[in-house]
């Protein structure tokens, strides 16, 4: 499976002009190397204006579905959408859509883990669904949001449905930038999955973001990595074989004993 990951500056407080970007980015990727999936970053329709949300977010994603749906439908793409600022009826929530080739809505979540270090919990409601897995061309997959990546649970309960490759979305900050490619190794390695991410560069409200975007296979070696808080695209081939040949090696996964871990 060929992916294409936009590791987007995205423009604070602009959702239109964003929408702009992706269509673009999206044309130039299929027109030159045909990727089946791409990925986008977090929060990509206002950035972190989150004091301005009220007049940003989307609608129960009224602009993002038709929009991301037409798109993969259209260039036949799985779109990983990222996710947005997500206006519903008792508050504001960070939401992510995945579409498939046909441009189906085929999973969607909300973000459960809010960030206090960006002030999310004083602006965003945390999404309450458990975390699922979706099928894109035949291959069980998950996503995460970003500050996700700090609670291996959620990952475990992904990679125990099944899930052979997990996205992270993600506006991640250069102040932490070695645990965000190190936790991205360790929940590669310990799922023994595909770890794919999509963070943003640029700044916001004084934050730079780090850009760095990874894909990690399931024996934990990176297979291609963007610029550090650059706006770029990353192009990589994932070889889902891995998978089951790694699981095989190191049966991680029958070696578990939760009656043990007090749970
Ligand atoms: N957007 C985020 O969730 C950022 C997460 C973060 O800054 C961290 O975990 O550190």
């Amino acid at each position: 499976m060929k992916y294409a990951i936009y590791q987007m500056d995205v423009v604070v407080a602009d959702p239109e002009a964003n929408r702009d970007k992706i269509k673009n980015w999206i044309e130039t990727q299929v027109s030159k190397n045909k990727p089946d999936t791409v990925v986008l970053p977090e929060m990509w329709n206002a950035g972190y204006a989150l004091d301005r949300l009220e007049g940003l977010a989307d609608n129960n994603g009224e602009n993002t579905i038709p929009f991301l749906s037409n798109l993969a439908k259209k260039h036949q793409i799985n779109i990983i959408g990222g996710s947005i600022a997500n206006k519903k009826e008792n508050g504001i929530y960070n939401s992510s859509y995945v579409f498939n080739r046909k441009g189906e809505l085929v999973h969607q979540y909300d973000k459960m883990h809010l960030v206090p270090m960006l002030d999310e919990p004083k602006y965003l409601n945390g999404g309450e669904a458990k975390g699922a897995v979706f099928d894109l061309d035949g291959v069980k997959m998950g996503v995460i949001i970003c500050y996700d990546l700090r609670f291996p649970e959620l990952m475990r309960a992904i990679a125990l449905q099944g899930a052979e490759v997990i996205h992270v979305v993600a506006q991640w900050p250069t102040a932490r930038k070695d645990h965000w490619k190190f936790l991205q190794y360790a929940r590669a390695i310990e799922n023994q999955c595909y770890v794919i991410s999509a963070n943003s560069s640029g700044t916001c409200n004084g934050t730079d973001f780090a850009g760095e975007s990874m894909v990690i296979n399931p024996s934990g070696e990176l297979v291609a990595s963007g610029q550090p808080e650059t706006e770029s695209t990353i192009d990589a081939s994932i070889d889902l074989s891995i998978v089951a040949e790694i699981r095989n090696n190191i049966p991680v996964f029958e070696s578990r004993v939760p009656h043990l871990y007090g749970e």
